[in-house]
């Protein structure tokens, strides 16, 4: 299959340039700017994007790529900082301008280049620079310019080299999309192959080669990845696949039993049941601090896991629902470590799986849904929320206690109804609600109360690396409000949070 590389130099954008290009039907694969050549020079390569980053191209000791990537014969497009490497790289200049640009901009398109050819010359492009193109390479024509900057876009065609200084794969670029469809497929004529409908069979049929005979545990949560994971396997090897599936007391309300209806009953899994409540409760009893409470739960996961296994003749394959994104945060790039996530950063080193299988490891969370449409899963699973492995233990800040529990329990289960009464269920990426550990004094049937706040957390977004607060209709939201108070007890007030992310994280710890 064809593939573009993406060339990854610390970007808030880096993942959006891939998940835009799958959008177009293409494959590609995010590659750090540092990854050896040989990684990158496969035959199927059809040609490179440089991505965005922080860094100023002319401070010392930044991220570079090898500059024979440029001089391959094949197509590349630089994007911001990828635009203002391939210029300096190629003997042109960057510098400082007087203003840089930030947000949405007028452009004017130079038709003759093919990115733009039959578009609207004059439109609008999202900036966000404080470098720029001064002095092109010998050889190179502008191709856009807006009121700031002369060389908003610059080309050298006769080596299919092309540099945008503005985001196309941001939406508030208005023809973004259309210029990045004419580099894949007009200048690297990538065709239209990545479909996801279509993949499942070659995943099954690997899967089957790569597992042969051997028996294998998967961890199913009930959620999205997981039951992809799952239902992929069991595809591939029948009932050599036993799902297992563990209440460690920080689900939601019911949780529990939908989940051994659904992948029990309804979809004949062989599935274990493990009731582990009162073992991660005791382990988190007097724990408060945010990652500790991460790490106990990510490793007393596998040992449930491991003891499990033991008793069913030690599969040695675990297979988990770990998509791209958690590859890419946990491996590519230099970021933070925000949070530990318990599948990947908080796996204990000494396991007895010898072997861990993660078929969706390449896909991200929207063509993981396309794929579950495609294996028949029902809608309603396949367009669920994401639900975190730790659970309501990051909703809940400081101690878990069973009285937190429910009051957590108990709000989340109203939350959920109303949403789903107004039809919002799949306009709202993730809602839910948290426990901040703050009472305050209110007045209830005349009299003073002094009791718990819970905070309502709804956020859209399409991949959870940025998010907004939804916008929920107040009545909605008044409506939750009562019914919160009135039904659960110990809560006396709601709050709603307006944070996005950055600067706030989805969950609150
Ligand atoms: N209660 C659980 N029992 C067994 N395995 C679990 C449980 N919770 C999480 N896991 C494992 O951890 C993995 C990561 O969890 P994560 O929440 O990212 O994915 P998911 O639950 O499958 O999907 P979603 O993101 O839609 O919630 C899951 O794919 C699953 O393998
Ligand atoms: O399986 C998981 N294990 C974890 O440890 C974990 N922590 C956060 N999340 C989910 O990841 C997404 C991003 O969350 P944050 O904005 O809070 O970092 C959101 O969808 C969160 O619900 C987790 N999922
Ligand atoms: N978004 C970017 O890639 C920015 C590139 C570079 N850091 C600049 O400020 O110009
Ligand atoms: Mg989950």
């Amino acid at each position: 299959m064809n593939k573009i590389i993406v060339v990854d130099f610390g970007g808030q954008y880096t993942q959006l340039i891939a998940r835009r290009v799958r959008e177009a039907h293409v494959y590609c694969e995010i590659v750090p700017f540092d990854a050896a050549m040989d990684r990158l020079t496969s035959e199927d390569v059809r040609g490179y994007i440089l991505a965005g980053g922080p860094n100023s191209v002319n401070d010392p000791g930044v991220p570079m790529c090898d500059p024979a990537l440029l001089d391959l014969g094949k197509p590349v497009l630089g994007i911001c900082y990828g635009a203002q490497l391939m210029a300096k790289l190629l003997g042109g200049i960057v510098d400082k301008p007087e203003t840089g640009e930030y947000g949405g901009v007028d452009v004017v398109y130079d038709e003759r280049c093919a990115l733009f050819a039959g578009l609207n010359p004059n439109s609008t492009v999202w900036m966000s620079h404080n470098d720029a193109i001064v002095k092109m390479p010998q050889g190179f024509v502008s191709a856009a310019h807006t009121p700031h900057c002369p060389i908003a876009a610059m080309a050298r065609e006769d080596q299919q080299l092309y540099a945008l200084q503005f985001h196309p794969e941001v939406q508030h670029t208005k023809l973004g999309f259309d210029i990045l469809k004419k580099f894949l497929y007009d200048i690297c004529h990538c065709a239209e192959e990545w479909i996801i409908g279509d993949l499942a069979g070659g995943m099954i049929a690997s899967l089957k080669a790569e597992i042969g005979d051997r028996r294998v545990l998967s961890a199913l949560s009930g959620g999205v990845d997981s039951a992809v994971a799952s239902v992929l396997v069991h595809k591939a090897i029948g009932d050599n696949l036993t799902c297992i599936f563990v209440d460690h007391g920080m689900l939601r309300k019911n949780e529990a039993e939908r989940v051994l209806q659904v992948y029990r009953d309804e979809f004949g899994m062989n599935l274990i049941f493990v009731d582990a409540k009162e073992r991660f409760l005791s382990k988190l009893k007097g724990v408060t601090d945010p990652e500790e409470k991460r790490k106990i739960i990510g490793t007393e996961f596998i040992r449930v896991f491991e003891e499990e296994a033991a008793k069913i003749g030690s599969p040695e394959i675990l297979v988990q629902g770990t998509i791209y994104p958690d590859v890419i945060e946990s491996g590519v790039g230099h970021a933070n470590t925000i949070k530990s996530h318990h599948n990947v950063g908080g796996l204990p080193e000494n396991m007895a799986f010898t072997k861990i299988v993660e078929p969706l490891r390449g896909l991200f969370k929207d063509e993981v849904r396309a794929l579950g449409v495609a294996l028949g899963i029902p809608a309603s699973q396949v367009w669920r929320q994401p639900f975190p492995g730790p659970g309501l233990a990051v909703r809940i800040l400081g101690e878990i206690t069973p009285y937190k529990l429910k009051i957590v329990q108990d709000s989340d289960a109203i939350l959920r109804e109303e949403i789903a009464a107004a039809g919002l269920e799949r306009d709202i990426w993730q809602y839910f609600t948290v426990l901040p550990n703050v009472r305050s004094v209110g007045v209830m049937g005349d009299g003073r109360t002094y009791d718990e706040l819970v905070a309502i957390r709804a956020v859209t977004s399409s991949d959870a690396m940025t998010v907004d607060f939804a916008r929920i209709p107040y009545e909605i939201l008044a409506k939750i409000s009562s019914r919160i108070i009135a039904e659960v007890d110990h809560v006396n007030r709601v709050v709603y949070d307006v944070t996005s992310k950055p600067p706030g994280t989805i969950e609150w710890e």
